[in-house]
């Protein structure tokens, strides 16, 4: 196959990444290529880099997506990119489907294409159920790391009448929600890098900051693990719904405003699945060479 490949780059709430249809281009070394390829200057400048490909058992899935952070970490799941990965395969006329089954390393996300004059103008995405359980999440690591993660995950960071204010959530990726007074004067930049790596989190973590400013709205800012700051993250705005609506500061339907827009989620009370609705668009598209093998 052809060491020139060709690229679409794509943003949903200005998550942006670098899509490549693996079926037509294959990336021997996605991570290296999402590193080189992520850079501003010397690449074309993205989170990450985002496979879409077929899927391991075309029973249950019609396609599969691999997702890169920049840093060149492979992540289980990425909410903004399962929206963008819909307006490609049906803008592209990949498939005429308006229900795509996707195949992700935290499962199958049903995908649901919302149409307007033939184009996608947003997407639903069946993200499936949280996940509160360390034991469930850490698997492989020592009783001295779960413990700590579960120090952690019982909200460690507490109100002055005791409160929680912070919970871990996984949407198939890690999460952590921390609920404050004025999330636009924060540094998230520092705090977000120290608690990343926080020994906590063997995995390393997302990490959300969250503000309730009306009804039902919560105002977020993210720190995304091997991305640093996002203009928005999917799997981070769900999991900041969910925290919201298991601590009481909202409901269980909210919308999450992020730097580069809203995401409406909803966790269903009915199946315990968490649903995300929001924009997905194109940039741009270009060809670029392979990176250079060390
Ligand atoms: N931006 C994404 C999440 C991407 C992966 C994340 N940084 C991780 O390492 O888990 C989203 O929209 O969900």
């Amino acid at each position: 196959m052809s060491k020139t490949i060709h690229f679409t780059k794509m943003h949903g709430a200005g998550n942006d990444y670098i899509y490549v249809n693996t079926l037509l281009y294959s990336i021997p070394d996605p991570s290296a290529a999402s590193i080189a390829w992520s850079k501003p200057h010397t690449g074309i400048g993205s989170d990450g880099l985002v496979l879409i490909g077929k899927p391991k058992d075309e029973e249950k899935a019609d396609y599969a997506m691999r997702i890169f952070n920049a840093d060149g970490s492979e992540a289980m799941m990425c909410g903004n990119a399962s929206r963008c990965i819909a307006k490609y395969l049906y803008e592209k006329g990949i498939t005429d489907k308006t229900t795509i089954r996707l195949e992700t390393l935290s499962g199958v996300k049903i995908l649901s294409l919302h149409l307007k004059a033939g184009k996608v103008e947003s997407v639903t995405v069946d993200m499936l159920e949280p996940a509160f359980d360390v034991k469930e999440q850490f698997t492989g690591h020592t009783p001295d790391e779960l413990n700590s993660v579960k120090a952690l995950s019982d909200h460690v960071l507490r109100t002055e009448d005791g409160k929680p204010k912070s919970l871990f959530v996984s949407m198939g990726n890690p999460h952590y929600v921390i609920f404050v007074d004025d999330v636009q004067h924060m540094d998230i930049t520092t705090l977000g890098k120290l608690l990343e790596r926080e020994k906590a989190f063997p995995q390393r973590c997302n990490i959300e900051f969250a503000q309730l400013v009306g009804e039902g709205k919560l105002r977020t800012r993210v720190w995304e693990r091997g991305s640093g700051i996002t203009m928005a993250c999917g799997t981070g705005a769900c999991a900041t719904a969910v925290a919201a609506a298991k601590l009481g500061v909202c409901g269980r339907h909210a919308v999450i405003a992020m730097d580069g827009g809203d995401l409406d989620i909803t966790w269903s009370p009915n199946d315990n699945h968490v649903y995300m609705t929001g924009p997905a668009a194109f940039a741009f598209e270009g060809d670029i060479e392979l990176p250079e093998d060390k």
